[in-house]
Parts: C-alpha cells; sequence; structure tokens
C-alpha cells in the first residue's frame, strides 16, 4: 500500500522543466538548454565546452570527489558560470533529477568499459539507462560517446540500434574533435584507434522515479525503547516490496543520550548508505535520520525510519 501512495504521489506531482525533481531554471537561473557529461575526469572538456557555449547549461556527474574538486577549480579559475557537477552514479541520479524531455545532449568520453563478464552491469550504456536516456532526453536529443575500446562502440553501437526510442548512426572511427579530453590525449599519444558513436532521441518513454522531491524528514516518537531489542538489529535485514535495508551496525553515543544506526537501503538498484538516530527527549524517544548524513529520503529510507521506530518500541 505504502508503495502504491509513494508512485501515485509522483505521478501527481507536476512535472515541468521549472518544478519536480530538480529546479534547474534556478539552479543556473536561467531555462537554457541542458547538456550532461558523465565521468568527466578533470573537467577540462566540460569546462572547454562551456566556456566555448555561454548558452547552453553543462551538469557533470562524477563518481570521484577529487574530479569534482579539480572541475570545480577550474571553473572558478576561467570564469565558468554554466556548468555544475554533482557526485554520484549518473545512471541513477540522472534518472532522479531531470524531468521528461530536458536534456538536450548527454556526453561520455573514454569511459572504462568494464570488460569482465562479471562487472557488465557496471557499464554506462545497459538497457535501464538506455532507457531512462528515452526519457530525459529531448526529441532530437543525442547521446555521444568516445571510446578507444572498438568492441565497447560496437555493444554500444548495438544496444541503441535494438532501442526503439533511438536512431543510431554509424560509428566514426579515429574522429577529430576540437576539444580532446586528457584521456583521449593519452591515447593520441599511443596511437591507439578511436571511435564516436552518436544516437538520437526519435521517441518517447517513460520511466519511474522512485524519488520524492524535498519531502519531510521521517521521524517517529516512541514512549520507550527496548535497549535489547535495539542491539539485536544490528546485522539484521529487512524487505517490503522492492525496499531493502541493513542494519551494519548499532553505536551508543552516551554524551549526547541517543543510539546511531549505520543502515544501507536500497530501492531497486539505488543503493544508499546513513545513519538512524534514536534520541532520548523528556518523556520519549525520537527516532529520526541523522543529520550528518543525507540520503535522498526515498521509500526504503522512510521504511527503514518507521520500521526501526516500530521494532525497538518496548511495548
Ligand atoms: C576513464 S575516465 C575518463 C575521464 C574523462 N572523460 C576523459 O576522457 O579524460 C572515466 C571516469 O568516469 C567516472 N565514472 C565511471 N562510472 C561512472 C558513473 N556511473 N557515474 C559517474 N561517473 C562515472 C570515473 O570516476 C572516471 O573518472
Amino acid at each position: 500500500m505504502h508503495d502504491k501512495i509513494a508512485v501515485l504521489k509522483y505521478f501527481l506531482k507536476p512535472q515541468t522543466f521549472d518544478e519536480y525533481p530538480v529546479n534547474w531554471k534556478d539552479i543556473f537561473g536561467n531555462r537554457k538548454k541542458l547538456y550532461v557529461e558523465i565521468g568527466f575526469g578533470s573537467g577540462e572538456y566540460m569546462a572547454a565546452l562551456a566556456k566555448e557555449n555561454p548558452d547552453i547549461n553543462f551538469v557533470g556527474f562524477e563518481t570521484s570527489l577529487t574530479a569534482l574538486y579539480k572541475a570545480q577549480i577550474n571553473f572558478y579559475k576561467n570564469n565558468i558560470k554554466n556548468a555544475r557537477v554533482i557526485q554520484g552514479d549518473a545512471r541513477l541520479l540522472i534518472r532522479e533529477l531531470f524531468p521528461s524531455g530536458s536534456i538536450s545532449k548527454l556526453i561520455v568520453n573514454f569511459p572504462c568499459p568494464w570488460p569482465k563478464k562479471r562487472h557488465k552491469e557496471r557499464r554506462i550504456f545497459i538497457e535501464s539507462f538506455i532507457l531512462t536516456l528515452a526519457d530525459v532526453l529531448r526529441k532530437g536529443g543525442t547521446i555521444e560517446l568516445a571510446t578507444d575500446v572498438d568492441w565497447y562502440a560496437q555493444e554500444v553501437y548495438d544496444n541503441f540500434s535494438k532501442s526503439e526510442f533511438f536512431e543510431a548512426q554509424e560509428i566514426i572511427e579515429n574522429f577529430n574533435r576540437p576539444i580532446k579530453t586528457k584521456y583521449e590525449l593519452k591515447w593520441d599519444k599511443e596511437g591507439r584507434n578511436k571511435y564516436l558513436f552518436i544516437a538520437k532521441k526519435v521517441k518517447d518513454y517513460k520511466v519511474l522515479r522512485i524519488l520524492e522531491g524535498v519531502s519531510e524528514m521521517p521521524h517517529k516518537n516512541i514512549n520507550s525503547i527496548d535497549i535489547d531489542k535495539l542491539k539485536d538489529l544490528k546485522d539484521k535485514k529487512f524487505q517490503e516490496g522492492n525496499k531493502t535495508f541493513v542494519v551494519n551496525n548499532v553505536y551508543e553515543d552516551m554524551i549526547n543520550d541517543r543510539y546511531l544506526l549505520k543502515v544501507v537501503s536500497s530501492d531497486d538498484d539505488f543503493i544508499q548508505q546513513y545513519y538512524v538516530a534514536i534520541y532520548k527527549k523528556t518523556n520519549s524517544w525520537l527516532v529520526k535520520l541523522d543529520s550528518v548524513t543525507i540520503p535522498y529520503r526515498t521509500p526504503a529510507v522512510k521504511f527503514s525510519v518507521y520500521k526501526i521506530a516500530e521494532l525497538i518500541e518496548e511495548i
């Protein structure tokens, strides 16, 4: 039931460029078109493009914090105002943070191809992400992949060719773009082959998103807690539909009269790690998300807070 309510709430929310899930107009201060880069590394490609194209806004995704740091220094030094960076797995965040039809171009330069079969799911252009792109790209919008790995270019070409939502263009070998990335310069020096693949979105698709915007922090007041039940939560796993969470550890903070639970939750493939705090109040206990960690308040995160409160309450 909870699941259905969450999903319904999402669909009832207005989904225009200005509103849910992220107000890009307010972030950039204008409504210019959006280009997104995944895995920008040091950010020199995005910085050069952003500088050359002041009429376009750029959003870059990286898993590496160092990469974010370097890119932001680059933007600052070059007075670049039309680029922003976000840390995290782009495949999930792009689905959650962009409304339908809001991205004009997606750029991926020299991603790791994850050659081992057991790492296949780490590749960028997996089936679920191609469906996300069929939602978030505007019709006529493009994806652009540059790679030095021939079989990977072919695999991505095949994946997009199979999709009814995209028109795949022939792979261009040893392309020459005016701006080169750090990896590209390295591979050029070594004389490696390079491949450029472009696909155009031709048909809309609607993916299911799991975030619900900036909703209230989940919390619950309970009269008293059972310490044994609380300590017993360590290493326990809970599941309800596609929401799962595990309590990795239970810490006692005697100075602040509270307990902290380290939790890992997942909504399908969206995994987050955070703390749930249990505070002693004058006549009760408060179970809430700890403010040091700020997970997206997904159904699984809410489920973890309410379930923990239910399980530790002394009856
Ligand atoms: C091989 S480097 C290429 C860097 C840069 N594009 C270049 O051409 O010089 C790939 C980058 O992608 C980032 N990356 C890999 N998977 C990612 C994902 N799912 N979301 C965001 N960034 C990712 C890595 O952290 C790494 O910095």
